[in-house]
């Protein structure tokens, strides 16, 4: 393998407690906000078919015009503790919020630039009272950081000129200069979601980056990073030049899951997903499919069966307030979460043989393995075959403690049991407690 400076600097899992806890979450809240808000996705009586954070790059978005849509920003209705009560409601256990999107505007008060809240009607931080919120209802909150950032004079896709690179690096010490501001005024901050760092000028800085990263953990110790952050010695990210995993976790899957528990090559993962097909931000005119909380649940469970976490993108109005279609979503993930959180919650992967009824999640605390069934097969019959000899103790209905299911062996660790004929209104979730001295 190569030699690398600014590699991997670990081989598997983190094993400490916070990253523990981080493989413990499940599930997770994204909220897109910032100033692409205002229109929508909208412009001049024209729709724009992309992302709607991504409207200042459009050729019907005149780019003076999106840059002085700050001077607009005034959410009336932004009111933390409400998102943060929706958020514990909906069972999220942590929340990952853009500080700074693609566009530059910086939803804290920022000493190393005028393009944030300070200077737009709302006048106040957005950020800190969101920490506060979060904090308060006890759901951990990370930062998004767009290391991209459209509105830096310094800031460059490519370094092809010596101008290029001493504007590259004044751009790089307000990079430092404002993730060092982030980490000191929410120090309860667990982790940064970096976004933007695909940029060949971005994957000359190795060094810079590994010294950054560094230099951020020294101010937050055991602070989680994932794999998007920072380029290898030869521009390689996510995964270094020997292949080895560059973070804690795999940011690898947003709008996609694995499929397998190969495709998550064993590492620590997140997926992060938005409700239409690709809208982050606020997009008034949603077209194209809208996830039903059916399909989401499913993906939350898929997620953690193969030992990732599932993170559910939201996208506040102008004025700050979540719209009907996500205030449902959330209701409804939170009734099923409710009554089904031990299946989610410190659970991860078993290596029993997939199903075509659905999944299997192995409790990390108890032992026991959910069946999360989606498919009811014709017959009724739920078939488990086991990666190991166990001995069976009790198979019973986590939601109707009378309900107990009596598995017949049909072959070495492989066994079937019979549900009722009731249909299923909702994913089923089935225990399996067994011994596992034996
Ligand atoms: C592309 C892209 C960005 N990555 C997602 C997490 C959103 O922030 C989107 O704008």
């Amino acid at each position: 393998s190569l030699a690398l400076a600014h590699g991997a600097h670990r081989l598997g899992k983190r094993t400490d407690p916070m990253m523990e806890r981080w493989r413990n979450y499940g599930l997770g809240q994204f909220i897109h906000w910032g100033v692409y808000a205002i229109p929508g996705g909208q412009w001049n009586g024209a729709s724009y078919g992309g992302a709607a954070e991504w409207i200042r790059s459009w050729k019907g978005m005149p780019k003076e015009a999106y840059d002085n849509l700050y001077k607009e920003f005034d959410p009336e209705n932004y009111d933390p503790s409400a998102l943060a009560k929706q958020a514990k409601e909906m069972g999220a256990k942590y929340m990952i919020i853009t500080t700074k999107h693609h566009d530059g505007f910086c939803l804290w008060p920022s000493e190393y630039t005028d393009y944030d809240v300070t200077n737009t009607p709302y006048g106040k931080d957005i950020i800190g009272p969101l920490v506060e919120a979060y904090d308060a209802e006890g759901i951990d909150v990370y930062l998004y950081f767009s290391v991209m950032d459209w509105n830096h004079p310094g800031y460059r896709s490519v370094l092809a000129t010596e101008e290029d690179r001493s504007a590259y690096e004044s751009f790089k010490e307000f990079t430092r200069n404002q993730l060092l501001e982030l980490l000191e005024r929410y120090p309860t901050t667990k982790g940064l979601w970096f976004d933007g760092t695909w940029d060949e000028a971005w994957k000359e800085q190795a060094e810079f980056a590994d010294n950054l990263a560094t230099e951020m953990r020294k101010k937050i110790p055991g602070l989680i990073i994932g794999s998007r952050f920072r380029p290898d010695d030869y521009g390689n990210r996510h995964f270094d030049s020997n292949g080895d995993l560059m973070g804690d976790y795999e940011q690898g899957w947003e709008r996609k899951l694995p499929e397998t528990y190969e495709d998550t090559n064993g590492n620590d993962w997140d997926c992060v997903m938005t409700i239409p097909e690709n809208q982050w931000g606020y997009h008034s005119d949603w077209r194209g499919h809208v996830k039903t909380s059916y399909e989401l649940i499913e993906m939350l469970v898929k997620s953690v069966s193969l030992d990732g976490n599932f993170v559910l993108n939201f996208g506040p109005d102008a004025k700050g307030d979540i719209r009907m279609e996500e205030k449902k979503l959330a209701t409804e993930i939170g009734q099923w979460m409710s009554k089904n959180k031990s299946a989610i919650y410190n659970c991860g992967h078993i290596d029993w043989e997939k199903q075509d009824w659905g999944y299997y999640t192995q409790n990390r605390v108890t032992g026991e393995v959910n069946m999360v069934v989606f498919n009811k097969p014709i017959n009724s019959v739920l078939r488990i075959k086991t990666s190991s000899k166990i001995s069976l103790q009790k198979i019973y209905d986590l939601n109707d403690a009378t309900k107990i299911y009596d598995p017949e062996e049909i072959s070495q660790d492989e066994y079937i049991i019979q549900l009722g004929d009731e249909e299923l209104a909702e994913p089923k979730v089935i225990v399996i407690k067994y011994d596992h001295s034996k």
